[in-house]
C-alpha cells in the first residue's frame, strides 16, 4: 500500500523557472525512499510540498489516501518532519525534548510518557536521559531528533539531510536509528548528498536533477544503469576516449569491464597520466546518469508543457 503518492508536482517560486518540473514519487509502508541530486535540484522543495509546508504550483499529493494539498490538517497528524539543519532546543534534556514534542503533537501526558520511554529505549538514548542537549555530540542530537520522529508514531517521516556534518561514527548511529524507524513500519523519505547513505538505507532511490526525476530504482538497479563493472579514473587534459566516460574538470571517470581495466590503465599510464582502477560504485553510476554534477538547471516555466 502506498503511504505517499505524489503525482505531477510542479513548483515555481518566481514564475520563471521550475524548481520542480513534474515529479512523480510513491513510498510504501516500511520503505525508505531517497531523493538524491545536486544542489538546487529540488529535493527540499519536494519535501516541503509533500509534508504540507508549501503548496505546489500544480500537482497532487496523497498521504494514506487523503488529499494532502486540499486537507493538510487531516494529514499532519500522520506525518513527522525533521527539516534540514533542524536542531533540538539545547537547554533541555534528551527525555524532555522527546516528551515535550509529543505533548505538542497533542498526545496525552500518559501516552507521551509511554511513547517517549519506548523511543528512548529503541534508540539507545537511555544513558543520556538527563543530559542537556548542548552536552551531546552532533550525532546524538540528531538521534534525539530521530527519536522524536519515532516516538510520534507517524506513518510517514521526512528527513532532509539527516546526517549532514556528522562524523562517520555518528552518521552510522543515525543510520541504525533510521533502520529502526523503518522496522517500526514507517514510510520514510530521505534527502541526502551522500550516495553511500542512499545505497545502504534505501529501498528505492529517486535521482533528481533540475526539478525532474531522471531515474528511479533500487540501488542495485541504478548501479547496473552505468556501463561495465569497473571504473578507471584518470587525471589529465583533453583526453580522447572511445569508452563511455564522464569528465569532471581534469578528472575522467571511464566505465569499463574489469577484464579491460588493467590494459586501459597501463595505456593511460604510458601516456603520462595518473590513473586508478576500481570496482564501480553507486556514486560512479549516479555521476554517469547525471552526466557529471552540474550547476543548477534552467528549466523555464512554460517550456515543458
Ligand atoms: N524560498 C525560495 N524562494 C525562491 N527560490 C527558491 C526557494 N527555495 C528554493 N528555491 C529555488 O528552487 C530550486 C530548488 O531548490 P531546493 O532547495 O529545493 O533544492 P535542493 O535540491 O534541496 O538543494 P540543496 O541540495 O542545495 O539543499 C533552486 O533553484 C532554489 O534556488
Amino acid at each position: 500500500m502506498s503511504v505517499l503518492t505524489a503525482r505531477g508536482i510542479y513548483k515555481t517560486y518566481d514564475g520563471r523557472r521550475w524548481a520542480l518540473n513534474g515529479v512523480d514519487l510513491e513510498i510504501g509502508k516500511a520503505r525508505i525512499a531517497t531523493l538524491l541530486g545536486p544542489n538546487g535540484a529540488g529535493k527540499t522543495t519536494f519535501v516541503r510540498i509533500a509534508s504540507t509546508e508549501l503548496l505546489p504550483t500544480k500537482g497532487e499529493v496523497e498521504i494514506l489516501g487523503v488529499d494532502a494539498v486540499r486537507y493538510p490538517s487531516r494529514v499532519r497528524p500522520l506525518i513527522s518532519i525533521i527539516p534540514q539543519e533542524a536542531r533540538p532546543i539545547n537547554f533541555i534534556t534528551a527525555w524532555e525534548a522527546i516528551y515535550s514534542y509529543l505533548l505538542l503533537k497533542g498526545f496525552s501526558r500518559g501516552d507521551a510518557k509511554r511513547m517517549a520511554e519506548w523511543a528512548m529505549e529503541r534508540l539507545s538514548l537511555e544513558p543520556y536521559r538527563r543530559t542537556q542537549l548542548f552536552n551531546l555530540s552532533g550525532g546524538l542530537k540528531r538521534r534525539v531528533l530521530v527519536a522524536m520522529a519515532l516516538a510520534s508514531n507517524a506513518s510517514l517521516i521526512f528527513l532532509d539531510e539527516p546526517t549532514v556534518g556528522l562524523d562517520i561514527i555518528s552518521r552510522r548511529s543515525v543510520w541504525d536509528a533510521l533502520a529502526e524507524l523503518r522496522r517500526s513500519g514507517a514510510a520514510i523519505l530521505l534527502t541526502t548528498h551522500y550516495v553511500e547513505e542512499a545505497e545502504l538505507l534505501s529501498d528505492e532511490v529517486f535521482i533528481i536533477d533540475s526539478g525532474t526525476i531522471i531515474r528511479r530504482g533500487s540501488p542495485k538497479d541504478l548501479l547496473s544503469l552505468a556501463p561495465g563493472d569497473a571504473v578507471v579514473e584518470a587525471y589529465g587534459d583533453s583526453l580522447e576516449l572511445d569508452e563511455p566516460h564522464v569528465r569532471l574538470g581534469n578528472r575522467y571517470i571511464i566505465y569499463v569491464d574489469s577484464a579491460v581495466a588493467g590494459s586501459l590503465s597501463t595505456e593511460l599510464i604510458g601516456r603520462g597520466m595518473t590513473v586508478t582502477a576500481r570496482r564501480k560504485t553507486l556514486e560512479d553510476a549516479v555521476i554517469y546518469l547525471l552526466g557529471g554534477w552540474r550547476e543548477e538547471g534552467e528549466a523555464e516555466v512554460g517550456s515543458d508543457e
